[in-house]
């Protein structure tokens, strides 16, 4: 059993666009509502959860009928604004049905250095989850410009794990999780289980952009696990499509890949 990550209460869990969207950009409605049960779930089970979901650019830009994921800033804003509008709309919706309710937490980078910001949004986290809410976290991408962008959603979840202090950073994705070279270009690419110190070497892994939606690729979400062990929590890189798998991390099942320090006995 994986025990830090089973036994872990308080669970920022990230979504990747891959995970969200269809190869057409639109969103995929399946996928999502199995996540928001599955959430929703491990939420009456005791969990508290913190959403930092991705996917604004890659469904705007998949609702006004564009084929890529825009490479011009000022379309890839427009997109946000359209596909966040849809992304909440719809989590909104379905975490509903099972009685949860929701807020909207959009980050910049600039309050990683600005005390008296990170303080506003700590204090937001906080009593969000005091009163039972899940925050779902995006960076806002219609005012970030370079110097104040966390480029990436792996980088921001791993911030607001440690914000919140967290016990767990779930990184949701579309492959199994860390393997010795990309899986999408080596059939003989290993799923590795577990890594307890991100490196030179474990980063070199990780090769090429990833999907044609997302961002970063699985360096950045080695970047993202990085933080979380300077900052104490473990994370686990899973694959998303199918979220139930979410239920066997928490029976302590060895699920992806786990980055932390201690592992214990296996199930
Ligand atoms: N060593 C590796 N192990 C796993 N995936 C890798 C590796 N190197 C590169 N990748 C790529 O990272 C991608 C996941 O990143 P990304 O497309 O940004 O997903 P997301 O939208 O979930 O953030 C995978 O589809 C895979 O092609
Ligand atoms: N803020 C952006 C996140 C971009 C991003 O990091 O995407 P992903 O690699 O799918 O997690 C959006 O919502 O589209």
């Amino acid at each position: 059993m994986i025990e830090q990550a089973a036994d872990a209460k308080r669970i920022v869990v990230k979504v990747g666009t891959s995970t969200l969207a269809h190869q057409t950009g639109l969103l995929n409605i399946q996928r999502m509502e199995r996540l928001v049960k599955v959430l929703s779930d491990l939420k009456n089970a005791g969990k508290e959860i913190i959403l930092v979901s991705s996917g604004a650019i890659g469904v705007g830009a998949g609702k006004i009928g564009l084929k890529e994921r825009p490479a011009d800033i000022p379309v890839r804003q427009a997109c946000a604004a359209i596909g966040q509008c849809e992304l909440m709309y719809c989590y909104d919706k379905y975490f509903s049905e099972y009685n949860h309710t929701v807020a909207q937490v959009l980050m910049t980078r600039d309050i990683i250095d600005c005390e008296n910001r990170k303080t506003h949004v700590v204090n937001t986290l906080m009593n969000l989850l005091h009163f039972g809410i899940i925050p779902i976290v995006n960076e806002n991408d219609t005012v970030s410009t370079e110097e104040i962008e966390f480029g990436d959603n792996d980088t921001l979840s791993a911030i607001v794990g440690s914000l919140c202090q967290t016990d767990l950073l779930v990184i949701l994705t579309d492959v199994d999780g860390v393997f010795t070279k990309n899986p999408r270009v080596y059939d003989d690419a290993e799923l590795i289980s577990q890594i307890e110190e991100v490196n030179d070497g474990v980063k070199a892994l990780a090769g090429g952009e990833g999907s044609h939606l997302g961002t970063g690729g699985m360096v950045t979400k080695l970047s993202a696990a990085q933080i979380g062990l300077d900052e104490g929590f473990p994370t686990v890189i899973m694959k998303g499509s199918s979220p139930e798998a979410l239920y066997r991390l928490f029976d302590g099942e060895a699920i992806g890949t786990f980055i932390g320090g201690k592992k214990g006995a296996t199930k």
